[in-house]
C-alpha cells in the first residue's frame, strides 16, 4: 500500500457524453451532505438541487435518493450522540435526522418535496412493490420532487451496508428510469481505492462489470459514508441488469454537476447489459407465475396481441386459481390458449367481480380502485402461439 493522497483529479478525468435520458434517479451520499463532519450542509447540495431544477425545466424527471439522516441526527445530538456503530443507536439517529434532511432539500427546491421511506423488503414483496411504484409515479405526475431514503427504523440492512446505493438502483428499476446518477465524494471509479493507492487511475467507461472491474472497488474511505465503491458497483450491476446505465461522478465539484446539465459526464459511465425493454420483457417472461389465470374474450385477445394494449376489465371473461394483487398471472383466450402473462393489479376475487364490467364501474364494484388497467401494458408480455397449439 502506498501513501494516501488527495483525489481531486478533475483535470485528468475522462469526459464522455451522458446517455440520453428522460427520467433519472439521483443518489446523493452522506459524504456530500455532511461534508464537513458537523451535520448537514448546503455546500454541495445547492449545485445538485440546481441540477435537478434545470433538468426539470428541460422536461426531465428526477427522483432523489438521499442519505444523510444519520449524519444529521448525530449533529443534532452533539456530544450526547451515541458513538460507534450500534444498530439501534444509528436507527435512532436516522429517525432524528430524517426531517432535517428532507428540510434541507425543501429549502433548496422551488417545488414541493415528498418524503418516501422504503425498505428492501417492501420492494421484494410484489404487492408493496406495486404500491410504491404507483405512489412514485403519482408523485412524478404531480410534478413534485420525491426524496427517497431507506426506512431505517425498520430496516437495518442499510445501516450495516450503506445500501442507499443499492436502494437507488432498485428505485431506478421501479420508476422505469433511463439513468442512475450516483453523486459521491470521489470523482470516478479508480483501478484501486485512490485514498490508499497513489498510483490508482480513473476508469472512464465500463462496458461490463467483470470480476476484474469488481475487484477494483474497496469500502468507504470515510466515517460518514458506509458502502464505498463496492456498493456503488453492486448498484450499477442491478441497474445494468434492468437495462439502466449508471453514471458515477463527484457531486462536490460544481463544474462536474453543471456539465451534467449539458449532457457531459466527468466521471465513470457503466453501460446497461441490455435495453430496458429487453430486460423488462426477459424478467416478465421468466418470473414465476402464481397458480392462476385470467380468461379474456376475443376482442381483448386481439388487442393484447398487438403488444400495445393494457388488459381492462371489459375484456375479461373470468379468473381462476389463486393469485393476489402483484402476482404474475397467465392470460388465456376462450380456447384456453396461453396468449400473455403479466403482473396483475388485482387479486383473483377482485378480478372476478370486475370481469366484463366497464372501467368506470371499478370503484362501485370494489369500493376502491388501483387503476383501470387490470394488467398494465408495461407489465405484460405476449406469448407467441406455437404452431398447432
Ligand atoms: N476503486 C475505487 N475507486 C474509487 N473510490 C473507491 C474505490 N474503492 C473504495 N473507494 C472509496 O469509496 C468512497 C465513496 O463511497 P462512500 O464513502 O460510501 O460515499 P457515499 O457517502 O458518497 O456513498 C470513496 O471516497 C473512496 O474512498
Ligand atoms: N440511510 C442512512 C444511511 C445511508 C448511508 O450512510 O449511505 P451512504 O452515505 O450513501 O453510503 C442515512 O440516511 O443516514
Amino acid at each position: 500500500m502506498t501513501t494516501p493522497r488527495s483525489v481531486d483529479n478533475e483535470q485528468r478525468l475522462p469526459v464522455c457524453a451522458l446517455p440520453h435520458w428522460r427520467r433519472a434517479v439521483l443518489k446523493v451520499g452522506s459524504n456530500l451532505l455532511a461534508a464537513d463532519g458537523r451535520g448537514l450542509t448546503v455546500r454541495y447540495a445547492q449545485a445538485l438541487a440546481d441540477f435537478i431544477a434545470s433538468s426539470h425545466a428541460q422536461g426531465r424527471q428526477v427522483v432523489l435518493v438521499s442519505s444523510g439522516a444519520v449524519a444529521a441526527g448525530r449533529a443534532l445530538m452533539r456530544e450526547h450522540a451515541p458513538a460507534g456503530s450500534d444498530i439501534a443507536a444509528r436507527q435512532a439517529l436516522a429517525a432524528l435526522g430524517q426531517a432535517p434532511m428532507i428540510a434541507l432539500w425543501q429549502s433548496l427546491s422551488a417545488r414541493p418535496v415528498a418524503q418516501v421511506l422504503l425498505t428492501h423488503d417492501d420492494l421484494r414483496n410484489r404487492r408493496r412493490y406495486l404500491n410504491a411504484r404507483a405512489t412514485l409515479r403519482e408523485l412524478l405526475l404531480l410534478d413534485v420532487l420525491p426524496v427517497v431514503n431507506e426506512n431505517d427504523t425498520v430496516a437495518v440492512d442499510e445501516l450495516k451496508l450503506g445500501d442507499n446505493d443499492n436502494l437507488a438502483a432498485i428505485v431506478a428499476a421501479l420508476v422505469d428510469a433511463d439513468l442512475l446518477l450516483i453523486a459521491s465524494d470521489i470523482d470516478a471509479l479508480y483501478t484501486a481505492d485512490p485514498r490508499r493507492e497513489s498510483t490508482a487511475q480513473p476508469v472512464g467507461h465500463v462496458s461490463a462489470l467483470t470480476p476484474r472491474i469488481l475487484a477494483m472497488a474497496g469500502g468507504s474511505g470515510s466515517t460518514a459514508g458506509t458502502g464505498g465503491m463496492r456498493t456503488k458497483l453492486e448498484a450499477a450491476g442491478k441497474a445494468a441488469a434492468a437495462g439502466i446505465p449508471t453514471a458515477l461522478f463527484h457531486g462536490g465539484h460544481a463544474a462536474t454537476v453543471q456539465a451534467l446539465t449539458d449532457g457531459q459526464l466527468h466521471g465513470t459511465l457503466i453501460d446497461a447489459a441490455s435495453s430496458r425493454m429487453q430486460a423488462r420483457k426477459y424478467w416478465l417472461r421468466h418470473a414465476p407465475a402464481a397458480p392462476g389465470r385470467i380468461r379474456v374474450d376475443a376482442g381483448a385477445a386481439l388487442a393484447l396481441g398487438n403488444g400495445r394494449a393494457s388488459l381492462l376489465p371489459g375484456g375479461i371473461v373470468d379468473a381462476e386459481g389463486e393469485f393476489q394483487r402483484g402476482d404474475m398471472v397467465e392470460i388465456i383466450d376462450n380456447e384456453r390458449r396461453s396468449i400473455a402473462r403479466g403482473l396483475c393489479q388485482y387479486g383473483v376475487a377482485e378480478v372476478r367481480r370486475l370481469a366484463g364490467r366497464h372501467s368506470r364501474e371499478i370503484e362501485d364494484r370494489l369500493g376502491y380502485s388501483y387503476g383501470v388497467e387490470v394488467v398494465h401494458r408495461d407489465d405484460l408480455v405476449i406469448i407467441k402461439a406455437e404452431p398447432n397449439s
